[in-house]
C-alpha cells in the first residue's frame, strides 16, 4: 500500500492486482465463515455493492461452505428494482449467489414501497431473525468518504451514525446520489466480528489518507468511524 501508514491495529492486506486481492479476500472470508459455522447454527455475511467487489464475489461463490447456513445481505441498497442496472441486489444475485453460494439465504434490503422510508418496516421484518453481531462485513468506500450508504450529505446521517441508534436500517437521501438509499446503521456495522475494507485504485488510497488525517470528524467522512483496530484493508492499484 505504498507508504501509507495505517492506524494502529488496522491490517494492510493489499495486493499487486485486483484479482490477487479478490482471491485473498475470498480465502479469508471463507475461512472465517467456516470457523463460525463450526460454532453456531448460522453465519452472516454483509457485503457492499459498487464495482470493486465483483471479482471477490465470483471467487467467494465457488468456496465449499455450508452456504445453506449462511445469511447474505447488503450493507446498503439503492431503492431501485432489481431490473435496474443500479441494483446492488441484482449484482449480488448475478455474481455472488451463484455456484456453491447459490444455496445461501439472501435477505433483501429492497422491499415494496415507493421510498425507503415507506419500505422500512418491511425491511426490518426481513431482517428480524438475522443473528447479531454480523459475522463478516465487507465495506467499500467512495471518494467522499462514504461507506455503505452512510453519505456525508445524507440528512439522515447523524441519526444513522448515532452510537445509541436502536434501528438496524435507515433511509438515506443524499443529494449527491441519483437514487434514494437504504443502509445498515453504524451500530450493527460497528459490531461486526470481522470487517474488511475492500478498495481499488490510487484515488481510494488518497481518500483513505485524507480520512486518516482527521479521524474524529466522522460525519465529514463516515469511513473514519471504521478505521479502528481489527479492520483489515484489502487494497490493490
Ligand atoms: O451501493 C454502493 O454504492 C456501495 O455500497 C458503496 O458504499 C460502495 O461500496 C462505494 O460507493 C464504492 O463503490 P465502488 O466499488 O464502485 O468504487
Amino acid at each position: 500500500m505504498s507508504d501509507l501508514r495505517l492506524p494502529e491495529g488496522v491490517s494492510d492486506c493489499s495486493g499487486e492486482t485486483p484479482g490477487n486481492v479478490a482471491l485473498n479476500l475470498a480465502d479469508v472470508v471463507a475461512g472465517f465463515l467456516a470457523a463460525r459455522l463450526r460454532e453456531a447454527p448460522r453465519a452472516s455475511l454483509v457485503v457492499s455493492g459498487g464495482s470493486t467487489p465483483l471479482p471477490f464475489f465470483k471467487a467467494l461463490s465457488g468456496k465449499d461452505l455450508e452456504w445453506s447456513r449462511v445469511d447474505v445481505l447488503l450493507a446498503d441498497e439503492r431503492w431501485v428494482d432489481e431490473a435496474d442496472d443500479a441494483s446492488n441486489t441484482r449484482l449480488v444475485r448475478e455474481h455472488l449467489l451463484q455456484n456453491k453460494a447459490a444455496s445461501a439465504r439472501f435477505l433483501s434490503l429492497k422491499q415494496p414501497g415507493a421510498t425507503p422510508a415507506e419500505g422500512l418496516d418491511r425491511v426490518k421484518a426481513e431482517l428480524a431473525d438475522l443473528a447479531l453481531p454480523i459475522d463478516v462485513l465487507i465495506l467499500g468506500m467512495g471518494n467522499d468518504g462514504h461507506t455503505a450508504s452512510l453519505f456525508p450529505d445524507a440528512p439522515e446521517l447523524e441519526g444513522a451514525m448515532n452510537p445509541e441508534c436502536q434501528e438496524i436500517v435507515a433511509a438515506a437521501t443524499p443529494a449527491s446520489q441519483p437514487q434514494k438509499r437504504i443502509t445498515l446503521t453504524w451500530p450493527p456495522l460497528r459490531d461486526a466480528r470481522f470487517t474488511a475494507l475492500h478498495l481499488k485504485g490510487e484515488d481510494k488510497l488518497q481518500t483513505l489518507a485524507r480520512a486518516m488525517s482527521e479521524p474524529d470528524k466522522v460525519l465529514e467522512m463516515p469511513i473514519r468511524a471504521f478505521l479502528k483496530p481489527g479492520l483489515q484493508v484489502f487494497w490493490s492499484p
